[in-house]
């Protein structure tokens, strides 16, 4: 058992704990401000694990709440020990810590390995004194030619990945803003720094990290400087660090590539690397089969998905985060098609991307939310949530860049939507006050008083799923369908060939149909013989569903944008995992 456990009355053994998790994303800034500052803060944070308990959040991922000039959301970090007075001091974060495990909520938080801020000391003795001990902590070059493959990130606002530095007078390489050189992960003092970071905060008792744009570490002449082996390397490193001194933590790869590439940030069997990597290319084929009507999107990008080559791996999914909704893992003519369908104004854009929420992107239809909500927590991986997500927060396209989706929680609909006592004017940012989404009809107070609100079916939602750690644990297989606009799927699980410190609950095997279309359509779904009369029980609670024939096969009718999770209960035995679930395929 992981000792630290031990002083964690609330938090169960469970060492694959996030295979079965949903994870929240929450910015300490935007969630509640205890102080009446005019930005939240970790007291904040700590009063509404009640309701994040209440929500069924597993696991609080924080991005950067370190010392920073906040010109990049906190990722411009000046500090790695040291936290944002604004937000609080390091007693209160552990407070957070702790009190989040006593309700059995963990916390990862974000590592930036990859740069820091310019006005981060390192940088500055850096700068200004090349022979020092922090010279050949930055990627410094005599001119600006080196590495001309790699793209550039922040196309909006960087023209080039090296900028002059005019005190050391060389320029310095940057993968993301100017004001956030690179570090020189070449330099083995760099490393041991870097490690220390980790150690300082895992020592705190955080539950794992996640690693911001970890695939950008190395640089090598004549590639796009992006996944190197030498990278791969140093995170396996990490991992092996982390394992052995702090084991049954977690780290979560914030790798923005294509599927034959993130898979790589899992490592292998003998040199592990990350639990867990976001997909990144899942998410925009969510919202591009809505549009297209058509499940293909889905069922493609997940066939060209490889294999987890570790076990224990698990996918993170997600909606949205505090980034631009990412078109960069999509083809040209595929980003064409998105931009057109979910940012007609300019303002929507930025970088390769839609800087907009979730609701708004859908045209707050209740009917699409909750259907790409049903996808995200039906598909392989564990979701993500984004604040505010959960009750359809607007967003501000008024606001600069990211900050678009990045406004105070809405929590009632007094002043300031209940996230702060402060001055309306002394927000860190104006509270939501469109139309549609104005904090007074928008917010968890009101949402909480109606039994049919957003909030609540999210919450019977993740409910629902906990009750089946199949959708954590399973395989996927696409069923066979005549209807080009009805996904169906099954999840499947044979609980014999799991470790035994791995807990099962629910069904083991479940059919997922989801409707993509705005109309109602019919479909004729072929599971194979092996499924021969086997019965559809409807999780929800329906009843009256046809089981299946003898050819494995039934006739289902779908509303507009409607879904069903069944229960596959067998009237034969399950075949063994090899031929199954059919084709049974
Ligand atoms: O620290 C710099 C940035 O790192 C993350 O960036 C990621 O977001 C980018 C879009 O905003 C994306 O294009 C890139 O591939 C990612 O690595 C972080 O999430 C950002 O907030 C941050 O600016
Ligand atoms: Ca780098």
């Amino acid at each position: 058992m992981n000792p630290m456990e031990l002083h964690q009355p609330g938090l169960r053994h469970d060492p694959t704990w996030y295979r079965t998790a949903v994870f929240y994303e929450a910015l300490t800034r935007a969630y509640d401000d205890s102080t009446a500052s005019g930005s939240g803060d970790f007291s904040g944070l700590t009063r509404r694990l009640d309701y994040l308990q209440w929500l069924g959040v597993d696991c609080l991922w924080l991005p950067p709440f370190y010392a920073s000039p906040l010109r990049d959301g906190g990722y411009d970090i000046a500090d790695y020990t040291a936290v944002l007075p604004e937000f609080g001091t390091l007693p209160e974060f552990t407070e957070l810590v702790s009190q989040a495990h006593e309700r059995g909520i963990r916390i990862i938080t974000d590592l930036v390995m990859n740069h820091t801020s310019d006005a981060h000391p390192w940088f500055q003795a850096s700068r200004s004194d090349p022979d020092g001990p922090y010279g050949d902590f930055y990627v410094w070059s005599d001119d600006d030619t080196k590495y001309a493959e790699a793209r550039i990130i922040f196309v909006d606002t960087e023209e080039s990945n090296w900028t002059f530095d005019p005190v050391r007078r060389q320029f310095y390489w940057h993968r993301f803003f100017s004001h956030q050189p690179d570090l020189n992960w070449e330099n083995p003092a760099v490393r041991e720094a870097m490690f220390d970071v980790v150690r300082f905060w895992l020592d705190l008792g955080i539950d794992g990290f996640r690693l911001d744009a970890v695939p950008y570490l190395i640089e090598t002449e004549g590639t796009s400087c992006e996944n190197d082996p030498a990278t791969h390397e140093i995170l396996a490193d990490l991992r092996e660090m982390v394992d052995r001194e702090y084991p049954g933590r977690i780290l979560l790869a914030e790798a923005n590539q294509m599927p034959d590439e993130v898979v790589d940030y899992f490592g292998t069997p003998e040199r592990p690397e990350c639990q867990m990597c976001f997909h990144f290319p899942v998410m925009p084929r969510l919202y591009y089969a809505l549009r297209e009507e058509k499940a293909a999107p889905i069922v493609d990008v997940l066939a060209e998905t490889p294999q987890i080559p570790v076990s224990g791996g698990q996918w993170g999914t997600f909606l949205r985060n505090h980034d631009e909704l990412t078109l960069e893992m999509v083809s040209s003519e595929e980003r064409a098609a998105m931009y057109g369908w979910y940012a007609p104004d300019p303002r929507m854009r930025a970088n390769v991307g839609i800087r907009r929420r979730l609701a708004p992107l859908l045209d707050n239809s209740r009917a699409e939310i909750e259907l790409i909500n049903a996808l995200l927590l039906a598909l392989p991986g564990s979701p993500c949530l984004y604040y505010g997500d959960e009750i359809g927060m607007g967003d501000n396209i008024w606001l600069d860049d990211r900050d678009a989706v990045r406004t105070p929680m809405q929590w009632t609909p007094d002043r300031n939507a209940g996230f702060s006592d402060a001055d309306p004017g002394k927000l860190y940012l104006p509270v939501v006050q469109s139309l549609a989404y104005n904090h007074t009809a928008v917010n968890v107070e009101s949402q909480m008083a109606q039994g049919h609100s957003l909030l609540h079916w999210t919450r019977g939602m993740l409910a629902l799923r906990k009750q089946h750690s199949v959708f954590g644990l399973g395989d996927f297989t696409v069923v066979e369908g005549d209807n080009p606009a009805v996904l169906g799927f099954t999840r499947w699980i044979d609980p014999a060939t799991l470790d035994e410190d791995v807990h099962v609950v629910g069904e083991n095997e479940i059919l997922c149909v989801m409707n993509l279309s705005g109309r109602p359509q019919g479909v004729h779904l072929q599971l194979g013989a092996g499924h021969a009369g086997t019965e559809l029980v409807d999780l929800f609670g329906g009843r009256g569903f046809p089981s299946l024939d003898e050819q494995g096969s039934v006739h289902l009718t779908l509303g507009s944008r409607q879904f069903f999770w069944f229960g596959l209960h067998r009237t034969a035995p399950a075949p063994t995992p090899d031929s199954s679930p059919e084709g049974d395929a």
